[in-house]
């Protein structure tokens, strides 16, 4: 069944508006993970404007389920999970002015970069996963790196969804499908919600992961967090 990795980076961006601790981060994570989260993501960006160096510390030792850490392999990320050795590491090709992640890596382009960095997180004894755009040719290129999963970036389904679903997902269908008879396994997430995640899961049910953060964070506003992930994890039943 698809794993539910929960993203706290929205609750850091609340706190960080005050600039003190509300809402405390470790027990969001620990709350997250009592109410049935199955993995935690954080996407620890350089301007620190939600998850900061200290936060990826102070987590790293509190998560019993799935660590996942995001983010654009320099060197202070790699350092990060170098020292943290999270469950998961999820590369992703993001520049640091962008709002958020906006695109997938050219796994083809960027064989060599992606080749050298995946082997030495595994190195570390962490697992890979990189974010590419539901193109078949991504998902060829991402079984030549060496990466252990990869992870789509969903964005597209998700504005598509309500125009013409059975469209939307063709793309992600024929990447997922590539990618798991290259031996990968397939993370999803960007924009998921409780609307498009059961369709997506259905089409393509050897999904491992999904990692979600801004709708579960908007929902749980209106259902409380407890509710929130409970109608998640529903979803994805
Ligand atoms: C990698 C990815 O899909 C993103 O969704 C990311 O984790 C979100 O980052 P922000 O919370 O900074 O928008
Ligand atoms: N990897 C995607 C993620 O962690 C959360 O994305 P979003 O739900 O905040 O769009």
């Amino acid at each position: 069944m698809t794993k539910l990795s929960v993203n706290v980076n929205k609750f850091a961006t609340i706190r960080n508006a005050r600039g003190g601790n509300n809402p405390n981060l470790i027990q969001v994570v620990k709350d997250c993970e009592r109410f049935g989260a199955q993995g935690i993501t954080i996407h620890p960006r350089p301007d620190e404007r939600h998850i900061t160096t200290k936060d990826v510390y102070d987590i790293k030792p509190l998560v019993t389920t799935e660590f996942n850490i995001e983010g654009y392999p320099d060197e202070r990320y790699l350092k990060l999970v170098r020292e943290n050795k999270p469950a998961q590491a999820t590369l992703v090709p993001d520049g640091p002015d962008v709002l958020t992640s906006n695109k997938g890596w050219d796994t083809i382009k960027n064989e060599s970069l992606l080749s050298e960095i995946i082997a030495e997180i595994k190195s570390y004894g962490v697992r890979t996963s990189i974010f590419v755009d539901p193109d078949p040719e991504m998902a060829e290129g991402a079984a030549k790196v060496g990466t252990d999963r990869v992870e789509l970036y969903t964005e597209d389904f998700a504005v598509n969804y309500e125009k013409d679903k059975n469209k939307a997902i063709e793309p992600y269908l024929k990447t997922a499908e590539i990618a798991k008879n290259a031996g990968l396994g397939i993370n999803a997430g960007h924009d998921l919600d409780l609307t498009n995640l059961k369709f997506l899961v259905e089409k393509i049910p050897f999904i491992d992961e999904v990692s979600i953060g801004h709708a579960l964070v908007c929902d749980a506003l209106y259902y409380g967090l407890e509710n929130t992930i409970q109608l998640y994890l529903k979803q994805l039943s």
